[in-house]
């Protein structure tokens, strides 16, 4: 089966326009106001805009009040939502959309259990966990870590046009997941490396 690809951390029309374009199944919007890819719900309309309908629209939240979501839902159109941080099931599952959580991995997680608990989310999207940062780290994990699981699961965390393909044999995800990798300056998105990206997981 096609490997999806999401492409997060998207600031500019264009690098939305050239991810759909590419061939990108998702685009990610963060509003998470410390990341330096944060973006206003204004903005976010912007960027969305002429945007192809058949490219899902990922908000994603780190420990988000719920009424920031409220309002990004009845503003902007957005298709599902990234929990980032340590949001509960119950907290996810209560906007009326599909929902991707995130698992911070390191030594010891649970995933098994983890699904169990999240039995809501669409998927899991499993990322790099470093104290402190809640993601966007650019760093990759052990990948021997992951388990199987009975949820799709969404690769994330120091992507890249070097390492995805690998990536790819190892994990089998249902999708992967990309932002520091594709990019030129934070929050700028490489053309150039999202082409190459893109080639990578087509051939991987
Ligand atoms: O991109 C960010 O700044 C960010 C901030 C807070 C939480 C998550 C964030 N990004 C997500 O992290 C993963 C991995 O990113 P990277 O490829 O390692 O740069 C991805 O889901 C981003 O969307």
């Amino acid at each position: 089966m096609r490997t999806r690809v999401k492409i997060c951390g998207i600031t500019r029309q264009q690098d939305a326009d050239f991810a759909a374009e590419s061939g990108a199944d998702a685009i990610g919007l963060v509003f998470y106001p410390p990341s330096p890819r944060a973006i206003s719900f204004a903005q976010a309309k912007v960027i969305t805009a002429d945007l192809s309908p058949f490219v899902s629209k990922v908000a994603l939240f780190v420990d988000p009040e719920k009424d920031l979501v409220s309002r990004c839902l009845d503003d902007v159109s957005v298709d599902i939502i990234q929990f980032h941080g340590n949001e509960t099931p119950e907290f996810c599952q209560q906007f009326d959309l599909p929902y991707l959580k995130a698992i911070r991995m390191s030594e010891g997680t649970d995933l098994s259990e983890i699904a169990a608990r999240y039995s809501s989310a669409s998927a899991l999207l499993l990322d790099t966990y470093q104290p402190g940062i809640p993601g966007g780290t650019g760093k990759t994990f052990d990948w021997s870590l992951i388990g199987r699981i009975n949820k799709p699961i969404i690769l994330a965390g120091g992507l890249d046009v070097t390492n995805v393909r690998e990536a790819i044999h190892q994990v089998q995800p249902y999708a992967v997941d990309v932002s520091g990798g594709v990019e030129s300056d934070k929050g700028i998105k490489s053309h150039e490396k999202i082409s190459t990206f893109m080639r990578e997981v087509a051939n991987a």
